[in-house]
């Protein structure tokens, strides 16, 4: 008789090797990159998360006039956006992609990790009152344990959130593994599965501690 192994189901997950995205992430791992070149860079990369973040958007077919004929071109199917800040970290990340998508609608959850217990705190959530219809990018640039991600993506589901996809710069394999059990369908956009998670809950080699290095408060 053969043995019934039951594979728990894996949230897809999407590691961006594209070489701008790859360079511009080993400038921001280097400890000698300043608080205004972190900032610039994130933003930039953002950019690049972004157009991944948002691969699966449906598209419709419209009539228009070019300056020569006439043409069927296609648009963005009026699908609605927020993008989902888990502060304070995520803001570096929002702002580079509200160039790209300016009219996405904004939510903010306020979330510190326990240093001692690694679990997340939640001080702050507000969220658009129509979540339950948008497609909801949410935004961090870390997934360490991955506790902060979950408990953010719990708090949007319990929202009326539906359709959510996780962005981050840097993943440590267990935070894919516990965001993946946890939401399954949420895909995962990040530009680099590190080796580990330390003693501290830090991601090595990692780039330290993203809200200090952009905020320049350590
Ligand atoms: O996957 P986890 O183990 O939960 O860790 C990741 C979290 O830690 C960092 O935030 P932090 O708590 O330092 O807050 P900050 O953004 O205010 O700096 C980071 O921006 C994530 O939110
Ligand atoms: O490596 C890490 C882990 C959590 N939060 C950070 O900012 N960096
Ligand atoms: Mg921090």
């Amino acid at each position: 008789m053969s043995e019934n192994v039951i594979t728990p189901p894996s949230a897809p997950v999407v590691v961006l090797d594209h070489p701008l995205v790859q360079h511009k992430l080993t400038r921001l791992r280097q400890a000698s990159t300043s608080t205004a070149g972190f900032r610039r860079l994130t933003r930039e990369i953002s950019l690049l998360m972004a157009y991944e973040a948002t691969r699966d958007l449906p598209l419709e077919t419209v009539e228009i006039e070019t300056p020569l004929e006439h043409m069927e071109g296609r648009l963005l199917s009026g699908k609605k956006l927020c993008l989902v800040s888990i502060l304070r970290a995520g803001n570096g990340i929002l702002d580079g992609m509200l160039d790209l998508l300016p009219a996405a609608r904004v939510g903010h959850i306020g979330l510190f990790r326990d240093p001692e217990s690694l679990e997340p705190v939640e001080y702050y959530m507000k969220l658009p009152e129509d979540i339950d219809v948008r497609v909801c990018i949410v935004v961090d640039p870390m997934l360490a344990t991955g506790h902060s991600a979950a408990a953010a993506i719990d708090r949007l589901k319990t929202a009326g959130a539906r359709q959510l996809v996780f962005v981050c710069l840097l993943a440590a394999p267990e935070g894919v593994a516990f965001l993946s059990a946890a939401h399954p369908d949420v895909k995962i956009i990040t530009c680099s599965i590190d080796r580990e998670l330390d003693e501290h809950g830090y991601i090595r080699p990692g780039l330290g501690d993203a809200g200090d290095r952009l905020f320049g408060t350590k």
